[in-house]
């Protein structure tokens, strides 16, 4: 999606974004619509949040960002390319080449190094990693003395940020993250919000992320609020307590 979108503070190239989005589950009277008519674009070089209640569909919106659900109408974009018209196979191969992927579990393959792990994905697609960028994201992450290392000998959060430097490896035009801080300590999540936030500020990648966190959500530059699968709100450089104070207001 070529579209340009103003800000007060800059203008912004959407990465990907979703036009007129809807999912809903089920049929009859055991419907549940999950996103309802959802149109948004997620600027380039930005950490986007996605907040919202339980069960307000950021999930949802996020899976369907990222090639990993099909919409029940509506249109989905990544840069130019509308993925909504994509079979399986295109989808696959979406995901794997142009898409980042950071789950609230690690998934990292025991038996090899954070080296290893951090250059798989690459390697299987028969991708020649950048190694002058592959370098760059790990001393962003903090992670160079701990290279040799399998995962059970690393910490939670060490784990978590080889599963972000990993998502980060192949420069994808977007990293989606999925509640990445909810498994780690808070030390341990603020290295990791920290390193996603440098990846955006001095890397100029783009970050999506869905969080119930609001001192997560305060790491981004916009933070997009859910509620019943409708976007009702955004703020921009918001303070925790500001996300906070909001989220009460959607009775979180
Ligand atoms: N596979 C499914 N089948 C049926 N209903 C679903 C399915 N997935 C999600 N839903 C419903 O869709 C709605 C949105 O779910 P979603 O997981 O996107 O919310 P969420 O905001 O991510 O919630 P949480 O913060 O609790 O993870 C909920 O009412 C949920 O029960």
């Amino acid at each position: 999606m070529s579209v340009i979108t103003s800000t007060e503070s800059a203008v912004v190239t959407t990465a990907a974004g979703a036009v007129n989005l809807n999912k809903s589950y089920g049929t009859g009277d055991a419907t549940v619509t999950a996103l309802d008519n959802v149109t948004v674009g997620l600027g380039a070089g930005e950490f986007t949040a996605i907040m919202g209640p339980s069960g307000s569909g950021k999930s949802t919106l996020l899976h369907m960002l990222a090639g990993l659900d099909q919409p029940t109408s509506g249109q989905v974009f990544l840069g130019d390319t509308d993925i909504s018209t994509l079979d399986d196979k295109g989808l696959t191969l979406l995901r794997r080449d142009r898409i980042g992927f950071i789950f609230q579990s690690f998934n990292l393959l025991p038996t090899m190094t954070a080296a290893e792990n951090i250059v798989l994905p690459m390697k299987i697609a028969g991708r020649t990693p950048d190694e002058h960028w592959v370098a760059s994201i790990v001393e962003t992450v903090g992670l160079t003395e701990r290279l040799g290392h399998r995962p059970a000998q690393l910490s939670g959060g060490q784990q978590q940020r080889v599963a972000a430097a990993r998502a980060l490896a192949s420069k994808p035009q977007i990293v989606f993250a999925d509640e990445p801080t909810g498994a780690l300590d808070s030390r341990s999540g603020a290295e990791l919000l920290g390193f996603l936030r440098r990846a955006v500020t001095e890397l100029n990648q783009t970050v999506v992320m869905v969080t119930h966190d609001a001192n997560a959500a305060s790491y981004a530059d916009r933070v997009i609020f859910l509620a019943d699968g409708r976007i009702v709100d955004e703020m921009r450089r918001p303070s925790a307590d500001e996300v906070y104070d909001y989220m009460k207001t959607l009775g979180a």
